[in-house]
């Protein structure tokens, strides 16, 4: 049932509306004559009792107050926080096959709009629960003095205060309740911060930011939280300043592809093993079908620590760029220990773009840009002589927008393959390979 009219563009407080999609961020999405009306935690073909709740974009934002007729894909979310408090997951409520199919057609989607409807898309690898191995948590201090340590609430500046987490390995979850009780003994953590946890194969890996100075006393509390609780490094930094090692009791490691390197603090990972291994399976299944020859060289684009640099060492040299200086030195690090076949180079690709005599250079590029994507370097491919592009994206929007620029330019897609890594989140990841 569509809600009454009041006035021209306004809604009902409260109305009844039908579920029609979900959109990009997994809300449930009714079409209303006032405009699209978006309601977290309901999903397709559901009948929902809405209160309006404000504007959003070109719609409104509504809360769900009754389900009045469910989805038969509705299931029983598994974690006590889902949607109640924590917005990191939008889709727990949501029976597998239907998730994974509505996840897949997002790369479906996004090649159609790019002009190439016709790419296979293969299945989608879903990482299982618990094994996410990187968090940036928030946190924030409470009246009274307790400290909230959890991901956002949804669309709020609000931390969710979490017990558990179905998403993160066990060994970060269970630091939850100890760091929380540290931290609150902490002066160095004012109002909020952060705390991003790595899970390394040296053990877990902790990059605090507080908004207060961390003094002699506190740093000494840090070094015996790490002995206690298994952490080699912890690294701390006033806000968004400078990143030091506040308490280090033995090196940090982490094997990529058979080379050990160092992560800086903080170092961005591929989220799941399990994800990790599908996106290089897809890159070098990928450079496989086009048959380079025996000394092409690769480019590795926004190459991080080296994750995707060293497995494709043994297609060919390699030369991977990156622009943060911490991720440079330890994939430099790394690439000394695995023999010369790749070579690091910092380089800021959204002001310094490689330009087509360079890119010439190069029998195919692998980029696997930020959200954002990489509009500023696919210009530049485009205008190069680069035979074949393999395209890693966290984000089908503007993975769209950078494939139709690179359709424009000649290049085929000829194979894709969605991984999700974020389980029960909407973001997905996927590798797409293009040819000439
Ligand atoms: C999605 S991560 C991929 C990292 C790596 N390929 C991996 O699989 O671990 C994106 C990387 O791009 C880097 N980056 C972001 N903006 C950049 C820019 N303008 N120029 C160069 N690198 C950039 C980030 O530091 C990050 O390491």
């Amino acid at each position: 049932m569509a809600p009454h009219r009041t006035q021209p563009g306004a809604m009902q407080p409260e109305a009844e509306v039908t579920i029609a999609r979900l959109g990009s961020a997994g809300d449930g999405v009714a079409e209303t004559p006032e405009g699209p009306v978006f309601l977290a935690g309901t999903l397709p073909g559901e009948r929902v009792l809405a209160r309006m709740a404000g504007r959003r974009g070109e719609g409104q934002a509504a809360e769900p107050l009754e389900i009045r007729a469910a989805s038969p894909d509705r299931v029983a979310p598994p974690c006590p926080h889902f949607l109640v408090e924590c917005g990191a997951c939008a889709l727990q409520h949501w029976a597998m096959p239907a998730y994974a199919a509505w996840k897949r057609a997002r790369l479906v989607d996004a090649l159609e709009r790019a002009g190439q409807p016709a790419t296979p898309v293969a299945e989608m690898v879903i990482a299982a629960p618990n094994t996410r191995r990187r968090a940036d948590l928030a946190l924030k201090r409470l009246q009274g003095g307790a400290m909230a340590l959890g991901f956002h609430q949804r669309g709020s500046a609000a931390v969710a205060d979490l017990a558990t987490c179905h998403v993160l390995d066990p060994v970060l979850v269970a630091l939850f309740r100890p760091l929380r009780e540290l931290l609150r003994r902490m002066p160095a953590l004012k109002r909020e911060g952060s705390a991003v946890l790595n899970l390394l194969d040296s053990g877990p890996d902790l990059l605090l930011r507080t908004d207060g100075p961390l003094d002699a006393p506190q740093r000494a509390m840090l070094a015996a939280f790490g002995t206690a609780h298994g952490i080699p490094r912890i690294a701390w930094a006033l806000k968004d300043g400078p990143v030091e090692n506040a308490a280090q009791a033995g090196p940090v490691r982490l094997d990529l592809s058979g080379v050990s390197v160092a992560p800086p603090p903080g170092a961005f990972l591929q989220a799941a093993p399990e994800g990790e291994a599908a996106i290089i399976a897809a890159v070098l299944a990928g450079l496989s079908a086009q048959k380079l020859p025996v000394r092409a060289r690769i480019a590795d684009l926004y190459a991080g620590i080296g994750t995707l640099s060293f497995p494709l060492s043994a297609r060919g040299r390699v030369a991977a760029y990156e622009g943060d200086a911490a991720a440079v030195a330890a994939l430099d690090a790394g690439a000394r220990k695995a023999g010369g076949r790749v070579e690091a180079i910092r380089r800021d690709l959204a002001y310094r773009p490689l330009l087509p005599a360079e890119l010439n250079a190069f029998g195919a590029v692998v980029l696997d840009p930020p959200y954002a994507g990489a509009a500023e370097q696919v210009a530049q491919i485009t205008r190069s002589k680069v035979p074949v592009v393999i395209y890693v994206s966290c984000n089908p929007v503007a993975l769209a927008r950078d494939a139709a620029a690179l359709v424009k330019a000649g290049f085929k897609a000829v194979s894709a393959v969605p991984v999700d890594q974020f389980r029960w989140s909407p973001h997905l990841e996927s590798v797409v390979s293009f040819r000439r």
